[in-house]
């Protein structure tokens, strides 16, 4: 049996959910892959030099055994997250660290804790088998599946499973990620794909879509209300694509921060109003290495009053980290929330913190989603209301240049990477509400 013989049954209208259980599984399949004696490829090197294209790798691995509460997956199509990117740089850690601390928690585990890591925390596919306890989902459901992996042994999860000590991004903390052939899951990482949408287009948004659905409009997060100002960083990026549709969605005033004219008008297009090109107005938060320098944070401001009516920010939705973060903390009104999910810049913020106390502005730490809130994110998704923001889709071998492309900031929206299924534009089954979305769904592609 090859992966071959797999696609010929999910490409099959004819094909039952006992049709896929019966199908033997390969012995091995095709994934990308980081490799644990390459961690020090790049010491010495300044993290934008750091090349992907050199430590990703496609590799023939043999199928992991399938444990309880697990589930295989025949993976059409994935998309590179910027988890990935750290991955493949062995930033800030080398991601084997990771394997290794999950490997030693106990027997099934250890499966993990590999040479080789196979990366990605996004998939679109078809279930192939389920473990013992699994009775939600079955052979030849199709799919998508949100990164969470949880073991729920503690006590602490139990109101929301990202508080679990045991929680691990899948594909980045755990082995058997979506970049590839087949993919582990814990059953309860599994959703229902979207049914007007192709593979690739189904497995965009996944991972940016929960997170910034938990950052801006959970209760766990922010909890954006109709009017709220939100300066969106990187609005036409991964997270800020979809936090810039939720803004819009929610009746919520969205304030989008981009770096070229093309980015301003996708963000245009999607219906935002207030945009600043931080690349034209040429803000300089930094005066050099360790000063930051306040009038930047108050012309910055200015800026935001002019396209606000003179109204200041409720909320920000923040990820640059380092660069950023004290013109973050300055603009956000009386009261008002800054939610972080990441630090691409540096993780050592600094800020000015009598205008957080005096203000009283509360920072919120935000990591991913729990199950419930992906299951809502995707559910946005899958009702038409919130899109897909694939710009370009890449082939499996070209994962280490999607993720270049990632990295040097080169990108728009989404880039997806088609796995098992040859070409764009499979797997969509409900044409008439696809018709209803067009525009919206193709909004990002091409550009
Ligand atoms: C969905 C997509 C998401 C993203 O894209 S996010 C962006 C990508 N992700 C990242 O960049 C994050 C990568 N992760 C990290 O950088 C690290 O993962 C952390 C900094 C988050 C944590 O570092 P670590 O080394 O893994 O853990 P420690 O907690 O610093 O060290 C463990 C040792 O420290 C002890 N310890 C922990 N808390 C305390 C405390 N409060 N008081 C005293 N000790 C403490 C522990 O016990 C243990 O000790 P012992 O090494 O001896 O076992
Ligand atoms: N904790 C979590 O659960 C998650 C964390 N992340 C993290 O969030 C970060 C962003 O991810 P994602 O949105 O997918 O990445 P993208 O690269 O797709 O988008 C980020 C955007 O941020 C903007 N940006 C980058 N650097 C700076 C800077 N120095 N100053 C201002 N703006 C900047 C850029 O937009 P422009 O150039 O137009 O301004 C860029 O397009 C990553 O570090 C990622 O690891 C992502 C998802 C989940």
């Amino acid at each position: 049996m090859t992966v071959k013989d797999i696609l010929a049954a999910i490409q099959s209208p004819d094909s039952t959910s006992e049709d896929f259980a019966a199908l033997p599984l390969p012995e091995s399949y095709r994934a990308i892959t980081v490799h644990k004696d390459e961690t020090e490829m790049f010491a010495g090197l300044a993290t934008r030099d750091k090349d992907p294209r050199k430590s990703i790798h496609l590799d023939e691995v043999p199928l992991p055994e399938l444990g309880p509460g697990e589930a295989l997956v025949a993976v059409m199509a994935s998309s590179v997250n910027y988890n990935s990117v750290w991955t493949s740089i062995f930033e800030p850690l080398s991601t084997f660290g990771f394997l290794e601390r999950y490997g030693r928690t106990s027997e099934l585990a250890k499966r993990h804790d590999l040479p080789y890591h196979i990366i990605g925390s996004d998939l679109a596919g078809v279930v192939l088998r389920t473990g013992p306890g699994v009775n939600a989902w079955h052979p030849g459901d199709e799919v998508v599946a949100h990164c969470l992996s949880v073991e729920l042994e503690s006590s602490d999860g139990h109101n929301d499973t990202m508080l679990d000590p045991e929680q691990r991004i899948w594909g980045f903390e755990t082995n058997f990620g979506g970049l590839a052939e087949i993919a582990l899951v814990k059953s309860n990482q599994l959703m229902p794909k979207p049914d007007h949408l192709s593979w690739e287009e189904a497995a965009a948004p996944g991972l940016v879509n929960s997170t910034a659905y938990r950052q801006l409009v959970s209760r766990n997060g922010a909890g954006m209300k109709q009017g709220d100002n939100v300066l969106i960083w990187g609005a036409s990026g991964g997270l800020g694509s979809y936090a810039t549709q939720f803004a819009l969605a929610g009746g919520a005033n969205p304030i989008c921060v981009v770096s070229s004219p093309q980015k301003a008008e996708i963000c245009r297009s999607m219906g935002a109003e207030a945009i600043i090109d931080r690349n034209a107005e040429g803000y300089k938060f930094w005066k050099d290495e360790n000063t930051q320098d306040p009038k930047e944070w108050k012309r910055f401001g200015k800026r935001i009053r002019e396209l606000t009516g003179g109204e200041d920010i409720d909320i920000v939705f923040e990820h640059p980290g380092r660069e950023t973060f004290g013109a973050s903390v300055f603009v956000t009104r009386k009261g008002g929330t800054i939610t972080t999910c990441a630090s691409t810049s540096g993780y050592m913020h600094e800020y000015d913190n009598r205008y957080l106390w005096m203000s009283l502005k509360r920072i919120i730490g935000s990591h991913f989603a729990n199950y419930r809130e992906a299951w809502e994110a995707n559910r946005l998704i899958a009702k038409g209301k919130i899109h897909p923001t694939l710009s370009k889709v890449y082939s499996l071998q070209d994962t280490g240049q999607a993720a270049y492309d990632v990295h040097r900031n080169l990108h728009q929206g989404k880039v997806g990477v088609l796995c098992m299924a040859p070409e764009e534009g499979l797997g969509v089954r409900d044409e008439a509400k696809r018709a209803q979305h067009i525009d919206a769904i193709n909004r990002f592609r091409n550009i």
